[in-house]
């Protein structure tokens, strides 16, 4: 028997990473090959006739599990009903400016996005916030929609766990898909920790630590990290926009991953409410590893953490800390 439709919302629909994900999420690349989807897409007034065009574009490719779209400038359209929510409506990092700067532009859309989606979304809706600075604005969301379970609130750092494992694979000469359960945690910012030090490669010999096939520390402390921390600004460099195709497709992954499942043995970097593991103060939505099954997250515990990790994990969190006061002064 077909599945029902599941209604899927984007916000910010007409922008670049909106362009990219929506083919993406009806061709079934989040959900599923036999989930069929209805998308509902959101964005500004000025933005209106451009996301008219993109509807437009969505009829013309004639995707067999796209049941229907709902393309509007009305918020409480966009959130009625939905069973997914992803948030990418906002303004973009422009070349020399810090996720910082992006703060004050965002944080105040997401303070009112958070009443729509909980007044009006479906029960259960999981929502996942990409816009800039992503963990900030989905704790603005969860704290200003106090009745959406905070389990069923994320921002996306799969971007850069996924990154992490691109700089890996290319070291190594080996498939992507044989790399895995590297971790990013904290912020989807420059100080965020990219931490190889439970990643293992699949090799014809069996699993490798990360860490004895690379067998240069230097390197894995030193420019692998800055280079996952950086990819986002080197990307704007290099295109003069921010990334769209590579965001678009780690969304898929996220919300893929969180409703049907991580395979047996992996685990992958989900922005999520800390409830004070690892340390990591308790109210802020920090990146941890996590496995998912039956729709909900768990952070993996009992990892080993050294005092060089330590020391990384405390920084990136006291930046969300400070993020998160700055939010607030933002908004009163
Ligand atoms: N977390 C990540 O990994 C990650 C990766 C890449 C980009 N981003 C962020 O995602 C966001 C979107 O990036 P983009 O390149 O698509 O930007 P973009 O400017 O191309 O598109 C953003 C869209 O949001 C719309 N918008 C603005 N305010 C809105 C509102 N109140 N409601 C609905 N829509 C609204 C704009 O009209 C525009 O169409 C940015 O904040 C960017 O920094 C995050
Ligand atoms: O870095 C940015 O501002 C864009 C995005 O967050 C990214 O990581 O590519």
């Amino acid at each position: 028997m077909a599945k029902d439709p599941v209604r899927v919302l984007v916000t910010g629909a007409a922008g670049q990473i909106g362009y990219a994900l929506v083919p993406m999420i009806a061709r079934g690349v989040m959900l599923g090959p036999d989930q069929p989807v209805i998308l509902h897409m959101l964005d500004i007034p000025p933005a209106a006739e451009s996301l008219n065009g993109v509807k437009m574009e969505l009829v013309d490719a004639a995707f067999p599990l796209l049941k229907g779209v709902v393309a509007t400038t009305d918020v409480v359209e966009a959130c009625t009903g939905v069973n997914i929510a992803v948030m990418v409506g906002g303004f973009p990092r422009k070349e020399g400016m810090e996720r910082k700067d992006v703060m004050s532009k965002n944080v105040s859309i997401y303070k009112s996005q958070a009443s729509a989606l909980e007044k009006h979304a479906a029960a259960n809706c999981k929502v996942l916030v990409v816009a800039n600075p992503a963990n900030t604005n989905a704790l603005i969301l969860k704290e200003y929609a106090p009745s959406i379970p905070e389990k069923n609130i994320s921002a996306l750092t799969r971007l850069d766990h996924n990154r992490a494992l691109g700089q890996i694979s290319e070291r190594l000469n080996v498939q992507v898909s044989d790399v895995k359960n590297v971790i990013i945690w904290g912020n989807h910012s420059s100080t965020q920790y990219p931490d190889v030090n439970h990643a293992t490669v699949n090799t014809p010999a069996g699993e490798k630590p990360v860490r004895e096939l690379v067998s240069d520390d230097a390197w894995l402390n030193g420019e692998f990290i800055s280079t996952v921390q950086q990819r986002g600004a080197a990307i704007i460099k290099a295109r003069k926009l921010s990334s769209a195709l590579s965001a678009a497709s780690a969304a898929c992954d996220h919300i893929r991953d969180w409703v049907l499942g991580t395979p047996q043995g992996t685990f992958v970097s989900m922005g999520v409410y800390s409830d004070g593991s690892y340390n990591v103060p308790a109210g802020l939505i920090y990146s941890f590893p996590v496995t998912t099954s039956n729709g909900e997250w768990k952070i993996v515990q009992g990892l080993s953490i050294d005092e060089f990790s330590r020391k990384k994990l405390d920084l990136t969190a006291e930046e969300l800390s400070e993020e998160k006061t700055l939010a607030y002064s933002c908004l009163s």
